[in-house]
């Protein structure tokens, strides 16, 4: 199982001041010497975190992947097109969101992401898809064409009591075998923390989990390298019991 490694919140320190440190360049270069196997970044349209230089420039510091998410909107995709990231996951946005709340509303965009999905397609970019764990939007990703979904675990972090988390980790259990199944890659991700990932790592269908938060915040305690190698450590574990 992979680790993508959301440095979102590097540049949110960064940004609270508009101090040229931390630096991105070595965020990734550090959460790579810890094991991570790709880099995501979201590239927010009011820009609160990761600006455009930092994606713009990311090619030059990674050796593992990128991961770029954004918004299905024109500016988004002709900025994807010129990162050339590997990976374009297309989240929903909203401006007065603290986080991503939710999958995207997959039929009710229409033909926008469709159009967004073969524009990058065509540019050489993979496009992933994010969204709910809900078996009930398989047809309409299908009809996107995209070959990768990252589904929304969200919902399964903050779920309060066993019984809710039981429940949700259900449905992306289920989601992921079905899709799957029809061919698609999943991913997953939203949320997770050092507690609450091992049950979704045990997926055996997962590919790859990208996650953020919580290992930029224990990175305070012992180092963001450190981090990212007990999470890797972790997902590795429960994939292999
Ligand atoms: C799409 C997703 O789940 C998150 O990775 C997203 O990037 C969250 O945005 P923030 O990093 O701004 O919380
Ligand atoms: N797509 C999920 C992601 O990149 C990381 O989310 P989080 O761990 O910061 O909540």
């Amino acid at each position: 199982m992979k680790l993508g490694v959301n440095i979102d919140h590097v540049a949110t320190l960064r940004q609270a001041r508009h101090t040229p440190y931390p630096s991105i360049p070595d965020a990734i270069r550090t959460v790579e010497r810890g094991g991570a196997d790709a880099i995501t970044m979201h590239l927010r349209e009011d820009r609160r975190h990761i600006q455009d230089a930092d994606i713009l420039t990311a090619h030059d510091h990674l050796t593992t992947h990128l991961n770029m998410e954004m918004a299905a909107t024109d500016e988004m995709v002709g900025i994807a097109l010129k990162v050339q990231p590997s990976d374009c996951c297309i989240v929903p946005e909203k401006r007065e969101e603290l986080t991503t709340e939710g999958g995207l509303d997959v039929s009710g965009m229409g033909q926008r992401l469709i159009n967004a999905c073969a524009r990058l397609r065509e540019g050489g970019v993979r496009v992933s898809l994010f969204v709910e764990p809900d078996v009930a939007l398989l047809d309409a990703i299908l009809a996107t064409g995209a070959p990768v979904i990252e589904l929304h675990t969200g919902t399964y972090a903050s779920a309060a009591g066993a019984a809710a988390r039981a429940a949700e980790l259900e449905r992306i259990r289920a989601m992921t075998a079905a899709a799957h199944a029809a061919g698609i890659q999943v991913n997953a991700g939203h949320g997770l923390d050092y507690e609450n990932v091992t049950t979704v790592a045990a997926i055996p269908e997962l590919v790859e989990l990208n996650i953020g938060h919580s290992i930029v915040a224990r990175a305070l305690f012992v180092g963001l390298e450190q981090a990212t190698r007990e999470m890797k450590a972790l997902i590795l574990a429960a994939r292999a019991s």
